[in-house]
């Protein structure tokens, strides 16, 4: 299973995250990558964590105020990114520019989408995977899982059904070892999450809990 841990725009700290998250990877068979705010990726990819970035923009280099240019973002580090974050939503040319964006810099990619309709859409843009999550769900501790199970294996089938090759995460409400294993068991070979990490005392001890009933 791939976890990644995307932190938004919470108040943690993202060293701390990071550190634990590489830690809890290493002393485990589970993939744990961060992703947290641009202006964090260098030294959160310094932890050497899997560090990823939240978004980046559809443009290329040039008079692009404001961009988060998919090479800026890797040269600091990152190694993939998400896109169309329903917190952060594309237009549909702008998920194929900002897929282009990524494959020049190299980035691995997921593609966001609310639904199994938008994640068969999503698929047909070739990213390395999608991710599903039901946006009332998202920060709610109420696992996607266990709330529409219909969604994730409806996602699975959207995708399959499209691109065989495109994996399928899902994400909203997961915060627990036993949402991990449902969302396994529901066919989706990573989850996305955030709060139940970003947001939690202790972050090791969270990571730690995520991922013990696949050690
Ligand atoms: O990117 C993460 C998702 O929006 C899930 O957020 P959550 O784990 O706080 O529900």
């Amino acid at each position: 299973m791939f976890v990644l841990v995307n932190l938004k725009a919470y108040p943690c700290d993202p060293i701390e995250v990071a550190t634990a998250a590489a830690d809890v990877s290493d002393d485990s068979d589970v993939r744990i990558a961060v992703a947290p705010q641009a202006a964090h990726i260098d030294a959160v990819a310094d932890t050497g964590v899997e560090t990823w970035a939240q978004h980046v923009s559809p443009n290329e280099h040039g008079s692009h105020t404001g961009s988060t240019l998919a090479e800026a973002v890797a040269d600091a580090g990152a190694v993939g990114t998400l896109l169309n974050h329903s917190e952060n939503r594309l237009k549909l040319a702008d998920i194929d520019a900002s897929l282009d964006a990524a494959d020049r810099a190299d980035l691995e990619t997921i593609v966001c989408a609310n639904n199994p309709d938008q994640i068969g859409a999503a698929a047909a843009l070739g990213p390395d995977a999608v991710a599903v999550e039901p946006p009332e769900l998202i920060g709610t501790g109420t696992p996607v899982s266990q709330a529409d199970p219909d969604v994730v294996t409806g996602a699975v089938d959207a995708a399959a059904r499209v691109d065989g090759d495109v994996d399928v995460l899902c994400g909203a409400g997961i915060s627990s070892g036993e949402d991990l294993v449902s969302a396994s068991d529901l066919g989706a070979t990573g989850v996305l999450l955030a709060s139940g990490v970003a947001k939690a005392d202790d972050p090791r001890a969270a990571l730690e809990d995520l991922v013990e009933p696949l050690n």
